[in-house]
């Protein structure tokens, strides 16, 4: 359970005290998720998630976070919206930490993703790219190829507890990535952590997207290869060709992909398997003590970046010329 961070009821109430939700009727810790504090509030007004921003979230980038969801949601998109106080404000703090209020969304998440689930990932990607291109704030990728150096000195020391030579191995594909990582890509909003978990279906249908904390200006086709590992690989570790062609075809529905973002795919997959290798590496070896939270396995994502480093074009995922 991703709980970081304990609410006492008295600390609940004069959070809410500013909010016109009604009473209480219950509220309670969600039982997923590694990055911050979330949990199930009940009111008199409605169910809503709270959260408490935790270790990656900045606060000076939740305004972006907020105004990405209203403006998303103002597209039609479906996502959670910051519930107001009656100050006009959507962040306050609770318990020592940045605190929001967000809408809750029907649907549930799938475990085991179909090829029809990442199609309808796909095209929904596609259309908050598109949705995404007259927002009016920028955030840079505090997570992209320049920040991967630093991420891993974190963890570099203690690498190989976890398997050995990984140390070594890291460290020479962070060397490739920095020479192959291409910079002339088309660029926008972008969600950066599209995984199962983050999108909702009810029934067969596409119900909505939420975790927007990871979203900011990079690559649109980075978040591509960001979901193509989080939705085409198998439990055994195998990539299906199948799934990779559904999403990619559901988001060219949409936003069909430019020649240089095809040839790119291949070295985004690895930089995105590498971002994830690295968090979940980290997360692994520094679990604060008394947080309720379940660690995500990072060689996962060794086996991912070592597929990609198979690859050498994109009709490999199942892409169609
Ligand atoms: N708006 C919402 N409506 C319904 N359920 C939600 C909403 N926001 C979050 N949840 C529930 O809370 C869980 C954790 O939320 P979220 O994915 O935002 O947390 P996180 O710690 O940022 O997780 P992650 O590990 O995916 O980054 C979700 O899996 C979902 O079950
Ligand atoms: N989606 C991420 C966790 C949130 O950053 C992972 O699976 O590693």
């Amino acid at each position: 359970m991703a709980v970081y961070t304990d609410v006492t009821d008295e600390a609940l109430f004069a959070f809410l005290s500013a909010y016109d939700l009604g009473a209480v009727l219950s509220f309670k810790g969600i039982a997923e998720g590694v990055e911050n504090s979330n949990f199930l509030l009940h009111c008199e007004a409605g169910r809503f998630i709270l959260t408490l921003y935790e270790k990656r979230v900045r606060p000076n980038d939740l305004p972006f976070f907020i105004g990405l969801m209203e403006h998303l949601a103002a597209k039609k998109l479906s996502c959670p919206l910051p519930v107001k106080r009656r100050d006009g404000e959507a962040l306050g703090t609770l318990a020592g930490r940045p605190a929001a209020i967000v809408t809750f969304l029907d649907g549930v998440s799938v475990r085991k993703p179909e090829a029809r689930q990442c199609a309808e990932t796909g095209r929904a990607l596609a259309q908050l790219h598109l949705a995404g291109g007259d927002f009016g704030l920028f955030r840079r990728n505090a997570l992209s190829v320049a920040h991967w150096p630093e991420l891993f000195a974190a963890s570099r020391a203690r690498a190989d507890e976890v398997s050995p030579g990984l140390a070594q191995e890291i460290a020479a594909e962070l060397d490739s990535l920095e020479r192959l990582w291409p910079c002339d890509l088309p660029q926008g909003v972008i969600h950066a952590d599209l995984f199962p978990d983050n999108v909702f279906f009810i029934g067969p249908k596409l119900s909505g997207l939420i975790d927007f904390y990871f979203a900011c200006n990079d690559a649109l086709a980075y978040d591509l290869a960001i979901c193509l590992n989080a939705w085409c690989f198998e439990p055994d570790g195998s990539f299906n060709a199948t799934k990779g062609r559904a999403l990619l075809q559901g988001y060219q529905s949409l936003r069909p992909l430019e020649d240089v973002e095809r040839g790119a795919l291949p070295v985004l997959a690895r930089g995105a398997a590498m971002r994830f290798l690295l968090t979940r590496l980290y997360d692994w070896l520094n679990v604060p003590p008394g947080a309720l939270v379940k660690p995500k396995n990072p060689l996962e994502y060794l086996s991912k970046l070592r597929f990609h480093q198979t690859i050498d074009n994109a009709g490999e995922y199942g892409l169609i010329e």
